[in-house]
């Protein structure tokens, strides 16, 4: 069972996690890619990540704007398995 991280171990976090911000018991990344296609090949990334993780993020497609809200639900609210998983995505995106 994942634990709950303190708001001070989030914002520890959250500094080496320059493009993500909080939202309440989320962590919430918009990343624009050159291209719907290429928009949603980074989703197909994120899903194989996710899917190895078994930690999936809630993904909202726009165009060629994808935002990915991530949060432990099983918790309740945000555990290491976020922030493991915004670092892959953020390392998956460039
Ligand atoms: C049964 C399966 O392990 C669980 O439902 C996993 C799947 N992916 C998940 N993803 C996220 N974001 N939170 C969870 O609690 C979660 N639980």
């Amino acid at each position: 069972m994942a634990e709950l991280l303190s708001d001070g171990e989030i914002d520890t976090a959250l500094a080496e996690l320059p493009g993500w911000r909080r939202a309440g018991d989320s962590l919430v990344r918009t990343v624009e890619s050159p291209s719907f296609p290429e928009a949603v090949e980074l989703v197909r990334k994120v899903a194989e990540a996710a899917e190895a993780a078994n930690h999936h993020p809630d993904i909202d497609i726009r165009w060629r704007k994808v935002t990915y809200t991530l949060s432990t639900h099983s918790a309740g609210g945000l555990t290491q398995l976020d922030l493991d998983l915004a670092a892959q995505i953020d390392s998956l995106a460039g």
